[in-house]
């Protein structure tokens, strides 16, 4: 059960000493978001180079923008250890999720609310972790979408058929009220933006999500 806090709720003011809040997290998620996939504008690949140079953890980069068959190898290249776009941007997504790969990141791709999961199961070999995305990307602070879970539960089937060791990601709303459901339907890694950087103790939010997922396992 890995806990990845969404840096998108720190203070971008002082990034580096919001990710060592977090150092006892398994992954800081960097959520790159270009004004066009999402009406929301973030950072870029400056950003996540400098971000790689001084975090005491890996980047879980997610990348919510258009053609990332062209920029998403980039932020392997920048640093991030896991690369997660969205399938719904990409031209071809089997392509990409290889490329990620031969560049040493962990090949993730997300899949928004509205879209389905079927259609890309045979995507599986390629990829290293599915994102369920359980708000709709843009934005910290929504509302957990709990009618996302049974979502969840199919791509976890999907990837015990296929019997690789793909992780399964949910990423929203997510917080100590939410997470058991999320863990019961079959998520491994849980992003939390607000829950983690809207406690006075970050680090103590990171112990309590990891050790109620860990209650909950699927
Ligand atoms: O990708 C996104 C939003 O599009 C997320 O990573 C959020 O930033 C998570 O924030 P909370 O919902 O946990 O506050
Ligand atoms: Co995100």
């Amino acid at each position: 059960m890995q806990i990845s806090p969404s840096i998108l709720s720190a203070d971008f003011a002082n990034l580096e000493s919001e990710l060592r809040r977090i150092a006892n997290a398994d992954w800081a998620h960097v959520d790159v978001m270009d004004g066009h996939f999402v009406p929301n504008l973030t950072l870029g690949l400056p950003v996540v180079e400098a971000l790689a140079r001084v975090s005491p953890i890996p980047l879980d980069c997610h990348l919510m923008i258009e053609d990332p068959d062209r920029w998403a190898p980039q932020y392997a290249e920048a640093g991030g250890s896991s690369v997660t776009f969205h399938v719904e941007a990409a031209r071809d997504p089997r392509s990409l999720a290889r490329t990620l790969r031969g560049l040493g990141a962990r090949s993730g791709m997300a899949i928004k609310p509205g879209t389905a999961w079927a259609p890309y199961e045979d995507l599986l070999p390629e990829l290293d972790m599915v994102l369920v995305m359980t708000v709709e990307p843009g934005f910290g602070g929504q509302s957990f979408m709990a009618d996302q879970m049974p979502k969840v539960a199919q791509v976890r089937e999907s990837v015990r058929r296929h019997g690789g060791e793909v992780w399964v990601q949910v990423d929203g709303g997510v917080s100590a009220t939410t997470i058991e459901q999320c863990a019961e339907a079959g998520a491994d890694v849980f992003v939390a933006g607000s829950a983690v950087y809207g406690a006075e103790d970050a680090a103590a939010a990171v112990d309590e999500l990891r050790e109620l997922a860990a209650a909950h396992r699927h």
